[in-house]
């Protein structure tokens, strides 16, 4: 029972969306950021912590603009946690697809006697999820893109994020976060060929580009399933979501990729759609912002 978006916009006085901007200003990809639709704050530092299933990255962002960061395997999250938190004294604002480690996560910054929020369905401040049946079950990587989406271009807004696994993450002007799709990551496309067919050799995605469209070789017939069978996948996935939007009654949504998304063959192939690398953690920063400017505004 979240809060429409717009209601909260109106209420808050943030996150004013213009499209014109959106299309124009395409300098900084922070920059852009601010401009379009951030919210504005005096200074306010928070530090990010955003733990995927393989890798963790931690940022000091202030005033939207990401500072000092590093990423780590999930692994390591724990151990490097002191020295995390001794970058910023910032108020932490987190996510965590691990429920295992999001509990000793939660515990050890409750020790730690840091203010620290945990990005959740039950607090994601501006966005709502009326028409999906449990949101509780949504990855809270998925819902900090969608606020980062909301932020970045308003909304609608289709986030394509690739990592472990590769999500679509959907926004909606009437109904907020409405759905997405959850498919293999590149890396489990690749990675699992290699593993169960004795055959096949390694193919590290970063390795892959776009080639012929017949393999003339095992690892080139590898390499053509994998680009063109890959974007295939991603180019029919968003027609789908395209029609589902348009019979919603809704705009167009604007395109942002994120991940694995913004680099190599998927960045090249998918060039006409904005990339923000740090989508992820900016809509971590946002959630915090607007919790602050809920609780001023009280
Ligand atoms: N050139 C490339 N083109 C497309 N995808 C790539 C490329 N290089 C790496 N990837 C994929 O992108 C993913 C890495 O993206 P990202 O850094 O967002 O994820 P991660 O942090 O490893 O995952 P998670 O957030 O799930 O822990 C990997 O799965 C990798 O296979
Ligand atoms: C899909 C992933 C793995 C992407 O990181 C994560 O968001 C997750 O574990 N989600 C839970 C299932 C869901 O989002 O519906
Ligand atoms: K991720």
């Amino acid at each position: 029972m979240g809060e429409d978006p717009n209601a909260w916009n109106n209420k808050h006085g943030h996150l004013q969306y213009d499209k014109s901007m959106a299309k124009t200003v395409m300098t900084n990809d922070i920059n852009q950021f601010r401009q379009v639709g951030m919210t504005e704050h005096n200074s306010t530092e928070v530090l990010i912590i955003d733990i995927g299933n393989t890798r963790a990255k931690w940022a000091v962002v202030e005033n939207q603009t990401v500072g000092r960061r590093g990423v780590m395997p999930t692994d390591d999250l724990l151990a490097t946690l002191p020295e995390i938190l001794e970058e910023s004294d910032a108020p932490v604002s987190w996510s965590c697809v691990i429920p295992d480690l999001a509990d000793l996560l939660s515990n050890a910054l409750l020790k730690s006697g840091r203010q620290a929020w945990r990005l959740t369905c039950h607090d994601a401040p501006g966005l709502s999820f009326t028409t999906y049946p449990k949101p509780e079950q949504i990855g809270h990587d998925r819902i900090a893109n969608a606020i980062g989406a909301q932020a970045l271009v308003g909304s609608p807004a289709a986030v394509i994020d690739i990592g472990t696994a590769m999500t679509f993450d959907l926004v909606t002007m009437q109904y907020g976060f409405i759905g997405g799709i959850i498919a293999p990551g590149l890396a489990m496309m690749t990675d699992y060929l290699q593993e169960k067919v004795s055959l096949l050799p390694e193919l590290p995605p970063e390795n892959l580009t776009l080639g012929p469209r017949i393999g003339r070789s095992t690892i080139e017939a590898m390499s053509v399933g994998c680009t063109r069978g890959y974007l295939g996948m991603i180019q029919t996935l968003l027609e789908g979501v395209r029609e589902e939007f348009s019979e919603l009654g809704e705009d167009e949504p604007t395109v942002i990729l994120t991940g694995g998304a913004t680099r190599g063959f998927i960045r090249e192939a998918l060039s006409e759609y904005r990339a923000e690398p740090d989508l992820t953690l900016l809509g971590l920063a946002e959630a915090q912002l607007r919790r602050l400017a809920s609780s001023k505004s009280g």
